[in-house]
């Protein structure tokens, strides 16, 4: 861990995730009083603004995306205070000594880079040659990080040339969200379930990322990248990893990411045959009609917007276990969670009696709901005669009821405070993000090696049929 920022440099700030996220996060850090008291903040883009008018910009962006419950006025003022704002041209070297100046003589800076990768090269170069790089200086990245291996290194590569890997800081947003470090405290702060975490008890796990939404009108770069890419590389193999790896011994940043980059590299290189992919079709959600994906784009495409896989951590704990992944758009419902199964009782007492035991199974809801449910067998009450009558119960760890008073939190901003703090432990190392895209390259290898295209599913539906397929050969079936 270093010292606390003193000064937090905001690329991007006119940009939808500066609106959505990041302004409301910092403002939601500012109002807990946990930002350092004397952070300030220095928002770039082009758009031409004066301190005045970004912060009127700022103000509209907490009025329109903070909760009306947690939005205060005096509490806006105050946090509007922290920013000040230089237009500048990423790619152009001339902004960047007003940039150092707005900056000053400051102790540790921490730089966020909300803007499109092919400004992440210019960016860095100019920063480095106004002496905004260096050891007193971090810096964060938002996805996407490349679009495969090579293009991946070649950021790499370009921040490695002015930041030390221990200064940078790769988002993935999921590794912010709460139940996704609470599947860190169920398995490590439990003696339970780490002597059933492996594939003598376990029978398999599925990760599943559904969501409602269209392409949003994020055409170009949806196009370039597809569902595989956008989801599976970057959260759903985190989640993987965090469920896959082996206890760490500390909770800190090279042990946590020791532990994933493992899971990573065993990760079985993958066949065509092993993955399902779609493209939605007009239908409806939610009631809503809604229209195909090509129709949204306007032209006719052949990229995937759903895709189920099967993976396997060729190790010695999970030999055996295969990892369901679905993720996809216009879903029937916005669902992301871990459901764990375990295997069948060696001998069932009961059975002779009339009663059926059905495996256990952990279910780990992220979003919409955060609470983790253990799905044990229990005796339905009653005289039952000759026999005895079971059923299944949830053991059920409400994160909205145990922690009522605990307001949740955009994942930003965890991810901003451990920026600024400069702890990188929830962030994504360099080894873990090649692991990650050199299997993704493999299984699009597979895709062109096998010309596989997209089959239709209408939006609303869980996929196309052969998803459903694609687990239900193997005798099990999507936790629907
Ligand atoms: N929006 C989201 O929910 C998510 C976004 N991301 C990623 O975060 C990044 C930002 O996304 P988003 O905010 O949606 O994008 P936007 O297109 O909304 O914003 C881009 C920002 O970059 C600025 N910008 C563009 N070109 C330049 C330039 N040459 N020099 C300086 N600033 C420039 C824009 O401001 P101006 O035009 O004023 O220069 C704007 O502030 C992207 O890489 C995106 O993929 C990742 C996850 C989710
Ligand atoms: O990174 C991305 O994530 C969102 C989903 O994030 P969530 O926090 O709402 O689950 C996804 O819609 C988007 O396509 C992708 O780029």
């Amino acid at each position: 861990m270093t010292d606390k920022a003193t000064t937090l440099i905001l690329f991007g700030a006119t940009g939808d995730l500066a609106a959505r996220m990041l302004l409301p996060s910092l403002y939601g850090l500012h109002r807990d009083g946990l930002l350092p008291p004397a952070l300030r903040i220095v928002a770039t883009a082009r758009s031409a603004h004066d301190d005045a008018s970004f912060r009127a910009h700022a103000h509209e962006a907490l009025k329109a995306h903070v909760p009306d419950s947690f939005f205060d006025e005096d509490a806006s003022a105050a946090f509007l205070e922290r920013l000040s704002y230089v237009t500048l041209d990423a790619t152009d070297g001339a902004g960047y000594q007003r940039l150092a100046e707005a900056v000053g003589p400051s102790g540790e800076t921490a730089i966020f880079l909300s803007t499109a990768p092919s400004l992440f090269k210019p960016t860095i170069d100019n920063l480095k040659a106004v002496g905004l790089a260096g050891g007193h200086v971090r810096l964060a990245l938002e996805k996407p990080l490349g679009t495969d291996l090579a293009s991946s290194q070649a950021i790499n590569d370009a921040v490695a040339a002015a930041f030390p890997e221990e200064r940078t800081f790769r988002i993935d947003h999921y590794l912010g969200k709460e139940t996704v470090q609470n599947l860190l405290a169920l398995r490590f702060a439990n003696l339970l379930f780490e002597p059933v975490w492996s594939s003598n008890h376990i029978d398999h796990v599925q990760i599943t990322v559904s969501e409602t939404v269209g392409l949003e009108g994020r055409d170009d770069y949806y196009e370039k990248s597809g569902a595989l890419r956008d989801m599976v590389q970057n959260h759903m193999l985190q989640l993987l990893a965090l469920v896959a790896m082996e206890p760490p011994s500390h909770f800190d940043a090279t042990a946590v990411r020791d532990e994933k980059v493992k899971v990573l590299r065993s990760l079985r290189p993958i066949r065509a045959e092993e993955t399902v992919i779609g493209q939605y079709g007009a239908g409806a959600v939610g009631g809503q009609p809604v229209p195909a994906y090509a129709e949204e784009l306007g032209r006719p495409s052949g990229i995937e917007t759903f895709v189920a896989l099967k993976a396997h951590v060729d190790n010695w704990r999970w030999a055996g276990v295969p990892f369901y992944l679905r993720t996809g758009k216009r879903l029937p419902a916005r669902r992301t969670e871990i459901a764990i199964q375990f295997r069948d009782l060696p001998h069932s007492m009961f059975a002779g009696r009339g009663a059926n035991a059905a495996p256990n199974r952990l279910i780990i809801a992220i979003q919409p709901e955060e609470n983790i449910t253990l799905e044990l067998m229990a005796k339905q009450p009653g005289l039952d005669r000759g026999g005895i009558r079971l059923r299944r119960v949830e053991l059920d760890i409400e994160q909205a009821d145990a922690f009522a008073d605990v307001r949740r939190r955009i994942a930003y901003e965890r991810l901003l405070l451990d920026l600024i703090e400069g702890d990188p432990t929830l962030f994504v190392r360099r080894d873990e993000v090649e692991a990650q895209w050199q299997w993704i390259d493999g299984i699009r290898a597979a895709w062109d090696q096998a010309g596989l295209t997209p089959r239709g599913y209408g939006a609303g539906s869980w996929g196309p049929s052969a998803a459903i397929a694609l687990i239900e050969r193997d005798g099990r079936s999507w936790n629907d």
